[in-house]
């Protein structure tokens, strides 16, 4: 008779980690909204909630500044405005970068414990590289990654599995050897599509759905609780 077939954690021989920046390491939404509002002042539209812009996260800077620019104005007019708006957000930004912004709970000691524990780590997220690099730089968070890539770095963002599947080849591991950690719907799916797992984080900005809707791998408090998991997984193989 053949030997049970025991489901494999998918957790299990993992040896490197993608993590995702806005809403799981950083909670940046002060910075975003604030520099949002700046373009909004110089294209003379009225100031946006914070609320607002919270649920907007996530799918890169093109796409947020388009859909807050659709507040106000019809499709035609948000793409003859956009160029100009999308230059006026990126200088704002680039000038208040990480003045607003904060580390959540326990992401240098959880990003320390993946280290120690020999996983390589990558950091990929659909902010531009050019704010992401600085802000990482200046929260202290930069020297845990081999890898960054930012929203314009490839061809593709996620929720398109290219710059996850360009780590595991970066890393010359499989993708099931590569879990990835994300707070939002749109890591899920890059992580699905390109075969890695994936952990999510509960405090993050998931696009205004509960992280309970997404499909994930386990749901973690923190980047810390995320590296424990991991270990527990990993010592079961041994
Ligand atoms: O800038 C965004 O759209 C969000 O970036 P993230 O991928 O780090 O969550
Ligand atoms: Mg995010």
């Amino acid at each position: 008779m053949p030997a049970a077939i025991t489901p494999q954690p998918p957790l299990r021989g993992v040896k490197a980690a993608i993590v995702d920046l806005d809403g799981t390491m950083l909670d940046t939404v002060l910075d975003i909204h604030a520099a949002i509002n700046l373009m909004r002042a110089d294209l003379h539209l009225g100031p946006t909630p914070v609320t607002q812009i919270r649920d907007m996260i996530g799918k890169g800077s093109e796409k947020l500044v388009r859909d807050v620019l659709a507040l106000d104005l019809g499709a035609a007019e948000v793409e003859q405005r956009f160029e100009q708006a999308f230059d006026a957000y990126q200088r704002h930004y680039a000038a208040i970068n990480g003045n607003h912004s904060t580390h959540y709970p326990d992401v240098a000691a959880g990003l320390q414990a993946l280290q120690d524990d020999g996983l390589r780590l990558a950091c990929v997220t659909n902010k531009p590289i050019g704010l992401a690099r600085p802000l990482l730089e200046q929260k202290g968070l930069s020297h845990f990654f081999d890898v960054i890539y930012g929203g314009d770095s490839l061809e593709k963002k996620k929720p398109h599995p290219m710059p996850l599947l360009q780590v595991c080849e970066d890393f010359a591991l499989a993708p099931q050897q590569v879990v990835a950690i994300g707070d939002s719907s749109n890591d899920a799916q890059a992580a699905r599509a390109a075969g890695c797992p994936v952990l999510t984080v509960p405090y993050g900005y998931n696009h205004g759905e509960s992280i309970h809707e997404t499909d994930s791998d386990g749901i973690v408090d923190t980047l810390l609780h995320a590296a424990k998991l991991i270990r527990l997984h990993n010592s079961a193989t041994n």
